[in-house]
């Protein structure tokens, strides 16, 4: 623990400090309480006097699901692991999962958690497992679930008996395309329902505290208008497949029973009701929050107002933003102070900007060494969640 501190700058001027300097430097800028003047850094939105962050979102046993979301490369992952290694330090057990197809829990952990199955997390209080959920993996599954017989696919299927007109009609609906090159968002609908799918079985009903690191906005937000065009094309396809379950059973009764194979439609049905569940899960003020993570830069601020006012359009509960990265107020290196100038006035665009300025700001300072392993994250954790 003491051997991480605030950033070191390019001339090493900082890291003359004292790390107890450092440390209390470190608790003062991640509160929530108003900052002194002179530090020019002021909490956009502060909760009634004695609630803490943290302590709402740790109280009761029931599930609760974290979306921790933002521009790339902002500190989603590392934010994410924090809270996930609070949670489980609080007692909750608690599953982090990642649904960004560039996965960095692994890296963030420092320990192997590919493979698309839960993995415990060694270190925290309270169990604490990762998954990290390939997209592409779990799209190959859903791909070759409704190929039959050596790839025979739904339209050759319905070719085969005799239902040609049927297949043009799929074919308008190009279900081919929407397996083979899914719409921008399918692949992180696919990796939440399979976490769904997950903790829907008795095994996983142990976790209380679900935090999931997100893909970069853009899928975010596509992800969140994948429900509604799954909708329409899955409510076509399931009228279809009514049609074809009349004719095979038709055609079943003269040559006799066959075994049932799921098949695409199906597999799709099942695929609407986890979407919708997906969707669900995401505008579910009870159980869930979306805390959005940006760096204090125009570029990235401007992206967050951007990304809180599609949340709100979609319903989709926020209360805080995370602004991570903050320099620290006291430097003597000319390049920090230029930086930290420019964050501060980051930081002023936030308490004006109509979409920002009713979160909760937490600020989340720079430390000067790369946020890797448990105890990393313990620290971590407990300068931003508190
Ligand atoms: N407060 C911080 N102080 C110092 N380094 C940090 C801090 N937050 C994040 N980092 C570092 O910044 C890098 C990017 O962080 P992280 O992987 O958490 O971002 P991300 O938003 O998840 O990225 P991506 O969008 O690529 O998934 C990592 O090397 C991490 O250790």
């Amino acid at each position: 623990m003491a051997t991480v501190g605030l950033l070191s700058c390019p001339l090493n001027t900082l890291k003359t400090q004292s790390i107890a300097r450092s440390f209390s430097i470190l608790s003062l800028s991640a509160t929530r309480q108003p900052l002194p003047k002179s530090l020019l850094v002021r909490s956009v939105a502060t909760p009634a006097e004695g609630v803490s962050v943290f302590d709402d979102m740790a109280s009761g046993t029931e599930r609760k699901y974290y979306m921790l979301g933002g521009k790339g490369g902002v500190g989603k992952t590392s934010c994410a692991a924090s809270l996930a290694v609070k949670f489980a330090n609080n007692g909750h057990p608690t599953l982090v999962v990642s649904t960004d197809p560039a996965h960095s829990l692994s890296d963030s952990f420092a320990q192997d958690l590919t493979g698309g199955t839960l993995v415990p997390v060694e270190g925290p209080d309270a169990p604490l497992f990762a998954l990290e959920i390939n997209p592409e993996k779990a799209r190959e599954e859903f791909r070759s679930a409704t190929k039959k017989n050596g790839g025979t696919g739904v339209k050759d299927f319905m070719d085969g008996m005799g239902l040609g007109m049927l297949a043009e009609q799929l074919g308008e609906l190009k279900l081919g395309e929407l397996l083979d090159t899914p719409p921008p968002g399918l692949d992180e609908a696919i990796a939440i329902s399979k976490v769904i799918q997950f903790l829907e079985s008795q095994e996983y009903s142990m976790f209380t505290r679900i935090v999931f690191d997100t893909a970069p906005t853009g899928h975010t937000l596509r992800l969140l208008s994948l429900p509604d065009f799954l909708d329409a094309s899955i409510g076509k396809i399931l009228k279809l497949k009514q049609k074809i379950a009349s004719a095979t059973s038709a055609i079943k009764s003269v040559f006799g029973q066959e075994e049932d194979r799921p098949d695409a439609a199906d597999k799709l049905e099942r695929l609407r009701e986890r979407m919708i569940k997906v969707r669900e899960l995401f505008r579910d003020t009870d159980s869930t929050e979306f805390v959005i993570v940006t760096i204090p830069t125009v570029m990235a601020v401007s992206e967050s107002s951007r990304l809180h006012a599609s949340l709100k359009k979609e319903n989709v509960p926020v209360k805080s933003l995370i602004v991570n990265q903050i320099l620290p107020p006291i430097s003597d290196c000319k390049f920090c102070a230029m930086k930290r100038k420019d964050q501060l006035r980051a930081l002023d665009m936030i308490r004006g900007d109509p979409e920002l300025s009713s979160l909760t700001l937490i600020q989340a300072p720079l430390v000067d060494v790369e946020i890797r392993g448990v105890p990393a994250l313990r620290f971590l954790g407990d300068i931003i969640w508190k």
